[in-house]
């Protein structure tokens, strides 16, 4: 079931265009743990620190200038998880390690979810910090190319979410007005970096995770893709 948070207003009526966050939203990132599990005596806090530094590196890199593109950053920050945790692994190791985003499992509801939804009329979109390359192989892996209008790439200017300018050119590139976009994510910073630009905010919350008491609240909850075509009236 949607839920829709109090004070807040999901409007379907305004929504054409839907766009889609990739990691966490679409493939599951915690699956990167298992490709630890082979090398490191315990994965999980290694795996934790690796993925909360890849996005606080890109915040970073707003910041300072520093872009590189999101594949580095995970190169990087999975360097430092290992160092920080004293493991000591060889750049082959590493790099094998890394290529698990390249295959990253798809979630079960994802493929019927964005079909539906292309055939109600909405264009389907993907709007990610990846690179180029790390969302061609998510879109192969993932077998949803022939649902997306297209992709789009944090690299096409070189800024990564919560920018404000990333959800601008992303509405430039699908020709919509950001008002009548839903930006549909898992990644609460990205909740509120669509609702900032000025598209309506949905948050797949497939864990039953608490919000952010910080930073306002997502235009929709949901918990499965199922639960954003009924919202939409599909
Ligand atoms: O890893 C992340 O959450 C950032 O990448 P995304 O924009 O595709 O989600």
């Amino acid at each position: 079931m949607a839920r829709v948070p109090s004070g807040m207003s999901f409007d379907p009526e305004r929504v054409t265009t839907v766009t889609f966050d990739s990691y966490s939203t679409l493939v599951d990132v915690d699956a990167a743990e298992v490709a630890l599990k082979e090398r490191v005596d315990d994965p999980e806090p290694v795996s934790k620190l690796w993925r909360a530094r890849s996005l606080e590196y890109t915040f970073v890199a707003n910041q300072i200038d520093a872009y590189q593109p999101f594949y580095e950053m995970n190169r990087d920050a999975l360097q430092y998880a290992l160092d920080a945790h004293g493991v000591d692994l060889s750049t082959e190791e590493r790099d094998e390690i890394l290529a698990v985003y390249h295959e990253l499992d798809v979630f079960d509801d994802v493929r019927e979810g964005i079909e539906r939804l292309r055939n109600g009329g909405f264009d389907p979109y993907v709007v990610s910090n990846g690179n180029p390359e790390m969302l061609d192989s998510m879109v192969e892996h993932a077998e949803i190319g022939d649902l997306l209008a297209d992709t789009i790439s944090a690299d096409e200017i070189r800024t990564f979410k919560p920018a404000a300018d990333l959800y601008r050119h992303a509405a430039a590139r699908t020709g919509t007005p950001i008002d009548e976009i839903a930006h549909v994510t898992a990644g609460w910073f990205d909740v509120m970096g669509a609702a900032h630009a000025g598209m309506q905010s949905v948050w797949v919350d497939r864990k039953g995770s608490p919000w952010e008491p910080f930073g306002g609240e997502p235009d929709l909850v949901i918990e499965r893709f199922d639960d954003l075509v009924e919202a939409l009236g599909l």
